[in-house]
């Protein structure tokens, strides 16, 4: 049994694997991490690998404590991963992309695959069908449009999410929430309609906080598999253990 743990710049995600299977999922903020672990290692004596990725502000030391009931596994650059990367910058890239792509190569081989990760940023990772990983773009996620426009004008108030009523937002609150969700769905799907031009073959991952809600909005049809990055986490582990 193995615990994943992924430490987004929002919040951090969780969850037990036996095999391929999620046993349960688990979501909190990074200052409960260590009451958290110890309360899902109580439920689940039987883990015996612990494998995170960080993109926030938490370090390998953090799970140290555990060290001596759990192998630790934090993953780094250095790590094996089943693709070529061909960023111009590869040690700059987020791990949490590169587990994204990990998983996408794992689970969809010989395919062309596009990742849309849509959480604090949203973030669009293209992987062909021989394994390269391309790059792909970055952008502000839901809330964080939500939250810099209150935070860099005098006049907007902070929302939070809501479905707008039309594309004429009427009032200050309508207009907001227009230009961010239809702003937001429209850069999705402009993307994606993108690289059709560009590959007239390629599956969509669709995946982060955000992505059920975006889902059903999207022109193109997309499921949303919100577990895809501890899916691919707990795939990444194994892959390193059998390139070893
Ligand atoms: N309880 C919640 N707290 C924070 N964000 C949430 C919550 N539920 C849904 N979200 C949405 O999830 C997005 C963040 O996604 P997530 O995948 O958790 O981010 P990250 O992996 O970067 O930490 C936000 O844009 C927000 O709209
Ligand atoms: C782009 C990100 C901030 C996304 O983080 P997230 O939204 O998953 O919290 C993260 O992948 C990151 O810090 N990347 C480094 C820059 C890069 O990937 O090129
Ligand atoms: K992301």
């Amino acid at each position: 049994m193995i615990l994943t743990v992924d430490v987004g710049n929002t919040r951090i995600k969780a969850a037990v694997f036996e095999g391929d299977t999620a046993l349960e999922n688990f979501v909190f903020e990074k200052k409960e991490l260590e009451k958290k672990i110890e309360i899902i290692l109580k439920k689940f004596p039987d883990c015996t690998d612990l494998v995170a990725a960080s993109v926030g502000q938490i370090e390998k030391e953090a799970f140290l404590t555990f060290e001596n009931v759990l192998k630790i596994h934090f993953l780094t650059h250095e790590d094996a991963f089943p693709f070529a990367n061909k960023y111009a910058t590869p040690k700059t890239l987020g791990i949490d992309r590169m587990v994204l792509a990990a998983g996408a190569v794992l689970q969809f081989p010989q395919k062309n695959r596009l990742v849309i990760d849509a959480g604090t940023c949203i973030t669009y990772d293209f992987i062909d069908e021989n394994d390269n990983y391309l790059g792909g773009a970055i952008s502000p996620g839901l809330r964080l449009r939500y939250e810099s426009m209150h935070n860099f004008t005098a006049r907007l108030p902070l929302l939070t999410l809501e479905a707008p009523v039309s594309y004429i937002g009427n009032s200050t609150t309508q207009a907001m929430h227009s230009g961010v969700v239809n702003g937001f769905v429209y850069e999705i799907d402009g993307f994606i309609d993108e690289y059709r031009r560009q590959f007239s073959n390629f599956i969509i991952i669709l995946t982060g906080g955000d992505a059920e809600f975006l889902a059903k909005r999207l022109k193109n049809t997309i499921f949303a598999n919100s577990n895809f990055l501890l899916e691919s986490l707990s795939q990444t582990y194994q892959y390193k253990i059998d390139n070893d």
